[in-house]
Protein backbone atom coordinates (compact mmCIF):
# COMPACT_ATOMS: atom_id res chain seq x y z
CA UNK A 1 0.00 0.00 0.00
CA UNK A 2 3.13 2.26 -0.55
CA UNK A 3 2.15 5.45 -2.35
CA UNK A 4 -0.42 7.45 -0.53
CA UNK A 5 1.08 9.05 2.93
CA UNK A 6 -1.62 11.38 3.93
CA UNK A 7 -1.88 12.72 7.52
CA UNK A 8 -5.30 10.87 7.67
CA UNK A 9 -4.40 7.78 6.46
CA UNK A 10 -2.17 7.45 9.27
CA UNK A 11 -4.75 7.98 11.81
CA UNK A 12 -6.75 5.10 10.79
CA UNK A 13 -6.60 1.68 9.39
CA UNK A 14 -7.09 0.67 5.65
CA UNK A 15 -10.43 -0.79 6.33
CA UNK A 16 -12.80 0.25 9.27
CA UNK A 17 -12.83 -1.33 12.51
CA UNK A 18 -9.71 -3.86 11.75
CA UNK A 19 -8.70 -3.87 15.24
CA UNK A 20 -12.02 -5.35 16.62
CA UNK A 21 -12.67 -2.35 18.55
CA UNK A 22 -15.89 -0.67 18.79
CA UNK A 23 -16.80 1.91 16.64
CA UNK A 24 -19.73 4.50 16.69
CA UNK A 25 -21.30 3.63 13.36
CA UNK A 26 -20.93 7.41 12.01
CA UNK A 27 -17.32 7.11 12.61
CA UNK A 28 -17.51 4.39 11.04
CA UNK A 29 -19.43 5.50 7.94
CA UNK A 30 -16.64 8.45 7.96
CA UNK A 31 -13.74 5.46 7.63
CA UNK A 32 -15.21 3.41 5.27
CA UNK A 33 -15.79 6.54 2.93
CA UNK A 34 -12.05 7.68 3.69
CA UNK A 35 -11.06 4.44 2.99
CA UNK A 36 -13.12 3.95 -0.17
CA UNK A 37 -11.48 7.73 -1.40
CA UNK A 38 -8.23 7.16 -0.44
CA UNK A 39 -7.62 3.56 -2.57
CA UNK A 40 -9.46 5.21 -5.40
CA UNK A 41 -6.95 8.12 -5.24
CA UNK A 42 -3.54 6.07 -4.85
CA UNK A 43 -5.04 4.00 -8.23
CA UNK A 44 -5.11 7.74 -9.80
CA UNK A 45 -2.02 8.50 -8.24
CA UNK A 46 -0.82 4.91 -10.08
CA UNK A 47 -2.19 6.00 -13.33
CA UNK A 48 -0.84 9.32 -13.29
CA UNK A 49 2.76 8.45 -13.05
CA UNK A 50 2.45 6.11 -15.29
CA UNK A 51 1.67 9.17 -17.75
CA UNK A 52 -1.66 8.19 -18.10
CA UNK A 53 -4.81 10.30 -17.71
CA UNK A 54 -7.32 9.70 -15.32
CA UNK A 55 -10.17 7.55 -17.59
CA UNK A 56 -13.00 8.50 -14.92
CA UNK A 57 -11.71 12.52 -15.21
CA UNK A 58 -10.95 12.18 -19.01
CA UNK A 59 -13.92 10.61 -20.30
CA UNK A 60 -16.18 12.26 -17.47
CA UNK A 61 -15.54 15.92 -17.10
CA UNK A 62 -18.65 16.31 -15.06
CA UNK A 63 -17.25 13.89 -12.19
CA UNK A 64 -15.78 17.60 -10.94
CA UNK A 65 -19.29 18.75 -10.13
CA UNK A 66 -20.64 19.16 -6.62
CA UNK A 67 -22.76 16.47 -6.21
CA UNK A 68 -20.38 14.05 -6.92
CA UNK A 69 -17.54 15.37 -3.85
CA UNK A 70 -17.94 14.21 -0.55
CA UNK A 71 -17.94 17.37 1.52
CA UNK A 72 -15.81 15.85 4.30
CA UNK A 73 -13.35 14.81 2.42
CA UNK A 74 -13.46 16.71 -1.20
CA UNK A 75 -12.22 13.78 -3.03
CA UNK A 76 -14.80 12.47 -6.20
CA UNK A 77 -16.95 9.18 -5.67
CA UNK A 78 -17.42 6.46 -7.66
CA UNK A 79 -21.00 7.29 -9.29
CA UNK A 80 -24.10 4.95 -9.97
CA UNK A 81 -24.18 3.62 -13.12
CA UNK A 82 -27.43 4.91 -14.70
CA UNK A 83 -30.91 2.29 -14.44
CA UNK A 84 -31.69 1.38 -17.55
CA UNK A 85 -35.51 1.56 -16.21
CA UNK A 86 -34.72 5.53 -16.17
CA UNK A 87 -33.20 5.80 -19.59
CA UNK A 88 -36.22 4.05 -20.77
CA UNK A 89 -38.18 6.73 -18.96
CA UNK A 90 -36.53 9.22 -20.62
CA UNK A 91 -36.67 7.85 -24.21
CA UNK A 92 -40.50 7.99 -23.59
CA UNK A 93 -40.84 11.39 -23.43
CA UNK A 94 -38.69 11.95 -26.67
CA UNK A 95 -41.21 12.51 -29.44
CA UNK A 96 -40.97 12.25 -33.32
CA UNK A 97 -41.25 15.49 -34.41
CA UNK A 98 -43.40 14.87 -37.40
CA UNK A 99 -46.25 12.20 -35.45
CA UNK A 100 -46.16 13.51 -32.33
CA UNK A 101 -45.89 10.31 -30.67
CA UNK A 102 -43.52 8.86 -28.14
CA UNK A 103 -39.99 7.23 -30.28
CA UNK A 104 -40.43 4.33 -27.99
CA UNK A 105 -44.41 3.69 -29.01
CA UNK A 106 -43.01 3.67 -32.54
CA UNK A 107 -40.94 0.87 -32.00
CA UNK A 108 -37.96 3.68 -33.09
CA UNK A 109 -35.33 2.55 -30.22
CA UNK A 110 -33.59 -0.46 -31.56
CA UNK A 111 -31.46 -0.97 -28.44
CA UNK A 112 -29.93 0.97 -25.50
CA UNK A 113 -26.54 -0.31 -24.36
CA UNK A 114 -25.05 1.21 -21.10
CA UNK A 115 -21.79 0.89 -20.54
CA UNK A 116 -19.61 0.60 -17.40
CA UNK A 117 -18.16 3.97 -17.65
CA UNK A 118 -21.97 5.25 -17.71
CA UNK A 119 -21.89 6.60 -21.36
CA UNK A 120 -24.89 5.15 -23.10
CA UNK A 121 -25.64 3.95 -26.80
CA UNK A 122 -28.92 4.07 -28.47
CA UNK A 123 -29.42 3.26 -31.78
CA UNK A 124 -32.25 4.50 -32.63
CA UNK A 125 -34.52 3.65 -36.27
CA UNK A 126 -35.59 6.07 -38.90
CA UNK A 127 -38.89 5.96 -40.66
CA UNK A 128 -36.83 6.71 -44.10
CA UNK A 129 -33.26 6.86 -44.89
CA UNK A 130 -32.12 10.73 -44.83
CA UNK A 131 -35.12 11.70 -42.64
CA UNK A 132 -35.19 15.28 -42.82
CA UNK A 133 -35.65 15.15 -38.98
CA UNK A 134 -32.34 12.73 -38.23
CA UNK A 135 -30.72 15.96 -36.43
CA UNK A 136 -33.95 17.08 -34.27
CA UNK A 137 -34.35 13.25 -33.40
CA UNK A 138 -30.99 12.87 -32.74
CA UNK A 139 -30.89 15.82 -30.36
CA UNK A 140 -34.29 15.13 -28.48
CA UNK A 141 -32.40 11.83 -27.73
CA UNK A 142 -28.89 13.02 -26.43
CA UNK A 143 -30.98 15.72 -24.53
CA UNK A 144 -33.66 13.23 -23.01
CA UNK A 145 -30.87 10.81 -22.12
CA UNK A 146 -27.76 12.77 -21.06
CA UNK A 147 -30.32 14.21 -18.55
CA UNK A 148 -30.65 10.69 -16.39
CA UNK A 149 -28.72 10.14 -13.33
CA UNK A 150 -25.15 8.47 -13.72
CA UNK A 151 -25.18 8.92 -17.62
CA UNK A 152 -21.82 10.68 -18.50
CA UNK A 153 -22.14 10.19 -22.12
CA UNK A 154 -24.68 9.68 -25.12
CA UNK A 155 -23.64 8.07 -27.91
CA UNK A 156 -26.86 7.86 -30.70
CA UNK A 157 -26.52 5.55 -33.92
CA UNK A 158 -29.43 6.45 -36.56
CA UNK A 159 -30.47 3.31 -38.61
CA UNK A 160 -33.34 2.79 -40.88
CA UNK A 161 -36.75 0.95 -40.63
CA UNK A 162 -36.92 -2.32 -42.86
CA UNK A 163 -40.01 -2.54 -45.31
CA UNK A 164 -41.78 -4.68 -42.30
CA UNK A 165 -41.13 -2.47 -39.91
CA UNK A 166 -42.32 0.42 -41.86
CA UNK A 167 -45.48 -0.99 -42.28
CA UNK A 168 -46.22 -1.80 -38.57
CA UNK A 169 -45.33 1.44 -37.74
CA UNK A 170 -47.78 2.77 -40.52
CA UNK A 171 -50.83 0.42 -38.96
CA UNK A 172 -49.88 1.88 -35.42
CA UNK A 173 -50.05 5.25 -36.39
CA UNK A 174 -52.95 4.44 -38.36
CA UNK A 175 -54.63 2.92 -35.81
CA UNK A 176 -55.49 0.13 -38.12
CA UNK A 177 -57.73 2.33 -39.54
CA UNK A 178 -58.33 1.54 -43.46
CA UNK A 179 -57.17 3.52 -45.92
CA UNK A 180 -58.51 6.66 -47.78
CA UNK A 181 -60.73 7.58 -44.61
CA UNK A 182 -60.36 11.51 -44.23
CA UNK A 183 -60.74 11.55 -40.17
CA UNK A 184 -62.11 15.26 -39.91
CA UNK A 185 -65.28 13.75 -41.86
CA UNK A 186 -65.89 11.21 -38.99
CA UNK A 187 -68.54 11.35 -36.94
CA UNK A 188 -67.33 12.73 -33.44
CA UNK A 189 -64.23 14.67 -35.20
CA UNK A 190 -63.14 17.00 -33.01
CA UNK A 191 -61.41 19.35 -35.49
CA UNK A 192 -62.96 22.43 -37.04
CA UNK A 193 -62.14 22.82 -40.59
CA UNK A 194 -62.06 26.09 -42.51
CA UNK A 195 -62.15 27.13 -46.15
CA UNK A 196 -60.34 30.34 -46.81
CA UNK A 197 -62.41 31.47 -49.70
CA UNK A 198 -61.82 34.60 -51.76
CA UNK A 199 -63.51 35.44 -54.90
CA UNK A 200 -60.53 37.55 -56.94
CA UNK A 201 -56.72 35.98 -56.33
CA UNK A 202 -54.51 38.63 -54.80
CA UNK A 203 -56.72 40.26 -52.02
CA UNK A 204 -54.42 38.65 -49.15
CA UNK A 205 -55.78 35.22 -48.54
CA UNK A 206 -53.09 33.08 -48.19
CA UNK A 207 -51.72 36.17 -46.12
CA UNK A 208 -54.51 35.76 -43.70
CA UNK A 209 -54.61 31.85 -43.66
CA UNK A 210 -50.91 31.76 -42.52
CA UNK A 211 -51.19 34.05 -39.74
CA UNK A 212 -54.25 32.89 -38.75
CA UNK A 213 -52.50 29.37 -38.38
CA UNK A 214 -49.83 30.90 -36.80
CA UNK A 215 -51.67 32.72 -34.08
CA UNK A 216 -53.84 29.93 -33.27
CA UNK A 217 -50.64 27.54 -33.12
CA UNK A 218 -49.06 30.38 -30.61
CA UNK A 219 -52.38 30.19 -28.21
CA UNK A 220 -51.57 26.19 -27.89
CA UNK A 221 -53.34 24.83 -30.31
CA UNK A 222 -52.74 21.98 -33.06
CA UNK A 223 -53.17 23.32 -36.43
CA UNK A 224 -52.89 22.38 -40.06
CA UNK A 225 -52.83 24.36 -43.36
CA UNK A 226 -53.91 22.47 -46.73
CA UNK A 227 -52.78 25.11 -49.26
CA UNK A 228 -55.39 23.72 -51.90
CA UNK A 229 -54.25 26.79 -53.99
CA UNK A 230 -53.23 24.84 -57.05
CA UNK A 231 -52.63 27.76 -58.82
CA UNK A 232 -51.40 30.13 -56.39
CA UNK A 233 -49.49 28.10 -53.93
CA UNK A 234 -47.48 30.58 -51.62
CA UNK A 235 -47.96 28.83 -48.01
CA UNK A 236 -44.98 27.07 -47.42
CA UNK A 237 -43.11 30.28 -48.41
CA UNK A 238 -45.16 32.62 -46.21
CA UNK A 239 -44.64 30.28 -43.20
CA UNK A 240 -40.79 29.71 -44.29
CA UNK A 241 -40.90 25.98 -45.32
CA UNK A 242 -38.64 24.81 -47.95
CA UNK A 243 -38.70 20.75 -47.48
CA UNK A 244 -40.90 18.62 -49.17
CA UNK A 245 -42.56 16.02 -46.94
CA UNK A 246 -41.64 12.40 -46.03
CA UNK A 247 -43.13 9.51 -46.90
CA UNK A 248 -43.86 6.40 -44.60
CA UNK A 249 -45.77 4.03 -46.80
CA UNK A 250 -48.63 5.32 -47.46
CA UNK A 251 -48.59 8.06 -45.66
CA UNK A 252 -47.15 11.90 -45.98
CA UNK A 253 -45.76 13.66 -43.05
CA UNK A 254 -46.27 17.24 -43.16
CA UNK A 255 -43.32 19.29 -42.58
CA UNK A 256 -43.97 21.76 -39.40
CA UNK A 257 -42.99 25.65 -38.91
CA UNK A 258 -44.17 27.94 -36.33
CA UNK A 259 -45.48 24.62 -34.93
CA UNK A 260 -48.45 24.38 -37.87
CA UNK A 261 -48.01 21.10 -40.25
CA UNK A 262 -47.99 22.10 -43.79
CA UNK A 263 -49.55 20.52 -47.15
CA UNK A 264 -49.39 22.30 -50.49
CA UNK A 265 -49.74 21.15 -54.12
CA UNK A 266 -46.63 22.89 -54.68
CA UNK A 267 -44.73 20.57 -52.74
CA UNK A 268 -46.12 18.19 -55.25
CA UNK A 269 -44.83 19.65 -58.58
CA UNK A 270 -41.54 20.20 -59.79
CA UNK A 271 -39.80 23.52 -59.78
CA UNK A 272 -42.01 25.90 -60.23
CA UNK A 273 -44.02 24.19 -62.98
CA UNK A 274 -47.82 25.32 -63.72
CA UNK A 275 -49.80 22.89 -62.45
CA UNK A 276 -52.83 21.48 -65.01
CA UNK A 277 -55.33 19.50 -62.52
CA UNK A 278 -58.93 19.33 -63.58
CA UNK A 279 -61.34 18.84 -61.84
CA UNK A 280 -61.54 14.92 -61.15
CA UNK A 281 -57.95 15.26 -60.23
CA UNK A 282 -58.29 18.36 -57.97
CA UNK A 283 -61.09 16.38 -56.23
CA UNK A 284 -58.96 13.33 -55.70
CA UNK A 285 -55.68 15.45 -54.87
CA UNK A 286 -57.79 17.24 -52.17
CA UNK A 287 -59.10 13.60 -51.02
CA UNK A 288 -56.18 12.49 -50.91
CA UNK A 289 -54.62 15.44 -49.20
CA UNK A 290 -57.18 15.06 -46.49
CA UNK A 291 -56.51 11.16 -46.04
CA UNK A 292 -53.23 10.40 -46.46
CA UNK A 293 -51.72 13.04 -44.89
CA UNK A 294 -50.65 12.43 -40.98
CA UNK A 295 -52.20 15.13 -39.99
CA UNK A 296 -52.31 14.06 -36.19
CA UNK A 297 -54.94 15.43 -33.53
CA UNK A 298 -56.01 18.48 -35.22
CA UNK A 299 -57.86 21.48 -33.23
CA UNK A 300 -57.90 23.20 -36.44
CA UNK A 301 -57.29 22.57 -40.30
CA UNK A 302 -57.54 25.89 -42.52
CA UNK A 303 -57.09 25.40 -46.40
CA UNK A 304 -56.39 27.91 -48.36
CA UNK A 305 -58.81 27.33 -51.29
CA UNK A 306 -58.35 28.44 -54.83
CA UNK A 307 -60.05 32.05 -55.30
CA UNK A 308 -63.25 31.99 -57.61
CA UNK A 309 -66.37 29.40 -56.58
CA UNK A 310 -64.09 26.78 -58.42
CA UNK A 311 -64.30 23.07 -57.77
CA UNK A 312 -61.80 22.60 -54.82
CA UNK A 313 -64.49 24.20 -52.63
CA UNK A 314 -67.36 22.13 -54.12
CA UNK A 315 -65.29 19.40 -53.30
CA UNK A 316 -64.08 20.50 -49.58
CA UNK A 317 -67.97 20.75 -49.36
CA UNK A 318 -68.57 16.94 -50.36
CA UNK A 319 -65.33 15.45 -48.43
CA UNK A 320 -65.70 17.32 -45.09
CA UNK A 321 -69.49 18.30 -44.82
CA UNK A 322 -68.78 19.97 -41.52
CA UNK A 323 -65.89 22.54 -42.87
CA UNK A 324 -67.37 25.80 -43.24
CA UNK A 325 -65.80 28.89 -45.08
CA UNK A 326 -64.01 32.54 -44.18
CA UNK A 327 -64.40 34.94 -46.46
CA UNK A 328 -61.94 37.45 -47.39
CA UNK A 329 -61.92 40.59 -49.71
CA UNK A 330 -60.73 43.84 -50.33
CA UNK A 331 -62.89 46.88 -50.21
CA UNK A 332 -62.82 47.51 -53.33
CA UNK A 333 -66.27 47.26 -55.86
CA UNK A 334 -64.94 44.32 -57.85
CA UNK A 335 -63.87 41.96 -55.34
CA UNK A 336 -66.64 42.82 -53.44
CA UNK A 337 -69.06 41.10 -56.39
CA UNK A 338 -67.08 38.19 -56.44
CA UNK A 339 -66.82 37.67 -52.74
CA UNK A 340 -70.04 37.27 -52.68
CA UNK A 341 -70.66 34.95 -55.60
CA UNK A 342 -68.09 32.69 -53.54
CA UNK A 343 -69.92 33.37 -50.72
CA UNK A 344 -73.24 31.96 -52.35
CA UNK A 345 -71.98 28.52 -53.80
CA UNK A 346 -72.58 27.74 -49.77
CA UNK A 347 -76.12 27.48 -50.32
CA UNK A 348 -75.38 24.86 -53.06
CA UNK A 349 -73.03 22.95 -50.39
CA UNK A 350 -75.12 23.80 -47.20
CA UNK A 351 -72.21 24.99 -45.47
CA UNK A 352 -71.63 27.87 -42.80
CA UNK A 353 -69.70 30.98 -43.56
CA UNK A 354 -68.29 31.78 -40.26
CA UNK A 355 -67.54 35.51 -41.29
CA UNK A 356 -65.83 37.88 -43.63
CA UNK A 357 -62.52 39.59 -43.43
CA UNK A 358 -61.81 42.55 -44.94
CA UNK A 359 -57.94 43.15 -45.57
CA UNK A 360 -56.14 46.11 -47.15
CA UNK A 361 -59.31 47.70 -45.60
CA UNK A 362 -57.39 51.24 -44.75
CA UNK A 363 -53.83 52.03 -44.66
CA UNK A 364 -52.40 54.21 -41.70
CA UNK A 365 -51.13 57.41 -43.28
CA UNK A 366 -47.49 56.91 -42.16
CA UNK A 367 -47.13 60.91 -41.56
CA UNK A 368 -50.50 61.82 -39.96
CA UNK A 369 -51.58 58.36 -38.82
CA UNK A 370 -55.09 58.87 -40.21
CA UNK A 371 -56.91 56.69 -42.00
CA UNK A 372 -56.42 56.45 -45.87
CA UNK A 373 -58.91 54.20 -47.71
CA UNK A 374 -56.52 53.02 -50.47
CA UNK A 375 -59.14 50.23 -51.90
CA UNK A 376 -62.10 51.92 -51.17
CA UNK A 377 -64.77 51.60 -48.23
CA UNK A 378 -67.01 49.59 -46.74
CA UNK A 379 -66.68 46.69 -49.54
CA UNK A 380 -66.49 43.91 -46.16
CA UNK A 381 -69.58 45.18 -44.22
CA UNK A 382 -71.43 45.07 -47.34
CA UNK A 383 -70.39 41.34 -48.64
CA UNK A 384 -71.45 40.64 -44.87
CA UNK A 385 -74.96 41.81 -44.77
CA UNK A 386 -75.66 40.23 -48.45
CA UNK A 387 -74.58 36.87 -47.65
CA UNK A 388 -76.41 37.29 -44.35
CA UNK A 389 -79.23 37.76 -46.15
CA UNK A 390 -78.86 35.41 -48.84
CA UNK A 391 -77.75 32.67 -46.47
CA UNK A 392 -80.42 33.32 -43.82
CA UNK A 393 -78.03 32.96 -41.04
CA UNK A 394 -75.63 35.83 -39.44
CA UNK A 395 -72.70 36.14 -41.46
CA UNK A 396 -70.33 38.65 -39.69
CA UNK A 397 -67.28 41.49 -40.28
CA UNK A 398 -65.05 39.53 -38.57
CA UNK A 399 -62.12 42.27 -38.85
CA UNK A 400 -60.86 44.58 -41.07
CA UNK A 401 -56.88 44.34 -41.65
CA UNK A 402 -54.92 47.50 -42.46
CA UNK A 403 -52.45 47.41 -45.54
CA UNK A 404 -48.58 46.64 -43.75
CA UNK A 405 -45.66 46.51 -45.38
CA UNK A 406 -44.23 44.56 -42.61
CA UNK A 407 -47.31 41.88 -43.03
CA UNK A 408 -46.30 41.68 -46.39
CA UNK A 409 -42.45 41.38 -45.55
CA UNK A 410 -43.31 38.65 -43.14
CA UNK A 411 -44.57 36.65 -46.09
CA UNK A 412 -41.72 36.98 -47.94
CA UNK A 413 -39.60 35.97 -44.87
CA UNK A 414 -41.64 33.30 -43.72
CA UNK A 415 -41.99 35.07 -40.01
CA UNK A 416 -45.87 35.62 -39.82
CA UNK A 417 -46.65 39.17 -38.53
CA UNK A 418 -48.97 37.87 -35.76
CA UNK A 419 -45.66 36.38 -34.33
CA UNK A 420 -43.31 39.09 -35.15
CA UNK A 421 -45.71 42.25 -34.24
CA UNK A 422 -48.58 40.60 -32.64
CA UNK A 423 -49.28 43.78 -31.62
CA UNK A 424 -49.23 46.12 -34.58
CA UNK A 425 -52.92 46.98 -35.95
CA UNK A 426 -52.73 44.11 -38.69
CA UNK A 427 -51.50 41.78 -35.86
CA UNK A 428 -54.30 42.53 -33.31
CA UNK A 429 -56.84 42.46 -36.14
CA UNK A 430 -55.77 38.59 -36.99
CA UNK A 431 -54.97 37.57 -33.86
CA UNK A 432 -58.83 38.56 -32.53
CA UNK A 433 -59.92 36.58 -36.12
CA UNK A 434 -58.00 33.20 -34.54
CA UNK A 435 -59.63 33.89 -31.25
CA UNK A 436 -63.20 33.87 -32.78
CA UNK A 437 -62.37 30.53 -34.35
CA UNK A 438 -61.27 28.67 -32.13
CA UNK A 439 -63.57 30.07 -29.16
CA UNK A 440 -67.08 30.06 -30.44
CA UNK A 441 -70.09 28.28 -29.35
CA UNK A 442 -71.69 25.64 -31.47
CA UNK A 443 -74.51 25.85 -33.53
CA UNK A 444 -73.53 29.86 -34.70
CA UNK A 445 -75.93 29.66 -37.38
CA UNK A 446 -78.60 27.52 -36.37
CA UNK A 447 -77.64 23.83 -37.69
CA UNK A 448 -76.18 21.66 -35.60
CA UNK A 449 -72.51 21.52 -36.77
CA UNK A 450 -72.02 17.79 -35.55
CA UNK A 451 -68.66 19.06 -33.92
CA UNK A 452 -67.38 20.63 -30.46
CA UNK A 453 -65.78 23.75 -30.15
CA UNK A 454 -61.52 23.15 -31.17
CA UNK A 455 -60.67 25.95 -28.71
CA UNK A 456 -59.56 24.90 -25.29
CA UNK A 457 -61.69 26.42 -22.64
N1 LIG B 1 -52.73 43.65 -45.25
C1 LIG B 1 -51.70 43.59 -46.11
N2 LIG B 1 -50.75 44.56 -46.10
C2 LIG B 1 -49.72 44.53 -46.95
N3 LIG B 1 -49.53 43.57 -47.86
C3 LIG B 1 -50.44 42.58 -47.93
C4 LIG B 1 -51.56 42.53 -47.05
N4 LIG B 1 -52.28 41.42 -47.34
C5 LIG B 1 -51.63 40.80 -48.33
N5 LIG B 1 -50.52 41.47 -48.70
C6 LIG B 1 -49.60 41.16 -49.78
O1 LIG B 1 -50.34 41.09 -50.99
C7 LIG B 1 -49.87 40.06 -51.82
C8 LIG B 1 -51.02 39.08 -52.14
O2 LIG B 1 -51.39 38.45 -50.93
P1 LIG B 1 -51.73 36.90 -50.86
O3 LIG B 1 -50.76 36.09 -51.66
O4 LIG B 1 -51.90 36.58 -49.45
O5 LIG B 1 -53.11 36.93 -51.61
P2 LIG B 1 -54.01 35.73 -52.15
O6 LIG B 1 -55.39 36.23 -52.10
O7 LIG B 1 -53.71 34.49 -51.43
O8 LIG B 1 -53.52 35.62 -53.63
P3 LIG B 1 -53.67 34.33 -54.60
O9 LIG B 1 -55.03 33.81 -54.42
O10 LIG B 1 -53.42 34.91 -55.94
O11 LIG B 1 -52.63 33.38 -54.13
C9 LIG B 1 -48.73 39.41 -51.08
O12 LIG B 1 -47.52 39.97 -51.54
C10 LIG B 1 -48.96 39.80 -49.63
O13 LIG B 1 -47.76 39.87 -48.91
Amino acid sequence: MGGYRGTRSRQVSNRPAAHGREVPTAVRSLMHDHWHTRTTRQRRIRLRATGAPSPRFAAHPRSHTAEDVDPRLRFPLSPALPSSDAIQSALATVLDPEIGKPITDLDMVESVHVRDDGSVDVNVLLTVSGCPMRDEITSRVSRAVSGVDGVRDVRVALGVMTPEQRTALHEKVRGGAAQRVIPFAQPGSMTRVYGIASGKGGVGKSSVTVNLAAAMARSGLSVGVLDADIYGHSVPRMLGIDRPPTQVEKMIMPPQAHGVRVISTGMFTRGNEPVTWRGPMLHRALEQFLSDVFWGDLDVLLLDLPPGTGDIAISLAQLVPTSELLLVTTPQLAATEVAERAGTIAVQTHQNVIGVVENMAYMPCPHCGERVDVFGEGGGAAVAERLTRVLGHDVPLLAQIPVDVRLRQGGDDGKPLVLSEPDSEAGKALRAVAERLTFRSRGLSGRSLGISPAGRA
